[in-house]
């Protein structure tokens, strides 16, 4: 499991579409989502707010098992899907255990808190 991948699903299902179709294709589709899940394999779903679209977050082996995972998705007939390849940031702090301590940095950052430590010039 050592690929991650950002993923988004736009759905766009049918308007027509006869509602017992509809409610066992949503089953489905929520039944598979969760196996991922549960598995590991799909460690993140967030709804993207106002929209039927959904971004995930994949920890796959390999290009081939997302294209599997992707490819059975219940609703992928009516979905457009964005797929990004991710890969670690030199400048996240969680790549770096030395720069995790930020309760002080933190603290200079806040807004709330620049006033003083701004203003200071012996702050650094
Ligand atoms: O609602 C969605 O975003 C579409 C889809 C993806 C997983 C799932 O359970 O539903």
């Amino acid at each position: 499991m050592s690929h991650l991948y950002a993923v988004r699903m736009d759905v766009a299902l049918p308007p027509d579409m006869d509602p017992a179709a509809r409610d066992d294709l949503l089953a489905r589709e929520k039944a598979y989502s969760q196996r991922w899940q549960r598995s590991g394999h799909w460690p993140h779903i967030w709804r993207c707010v106002g929209q039927y679209a959904n971004l995930s977050i994949f920890a796959v082996d390999s290009n081939e098992q997302l294209h599997q995972i992707l490819w059975g998705l219940p609703l992928f007939p009516y979905m457009s899907i964005t797929v990004t390849p991710l890969s670690p940031h030199p400048s996240d702090i969680a790549q770096d255990p030395a720069q995790s301590d930020t309760a002080q940095d933190g603290a200079a950052l806040d807004p709330a808190s620049r006033g003083s430590a701004a203003a200071d010039p012996s702050y650094d």
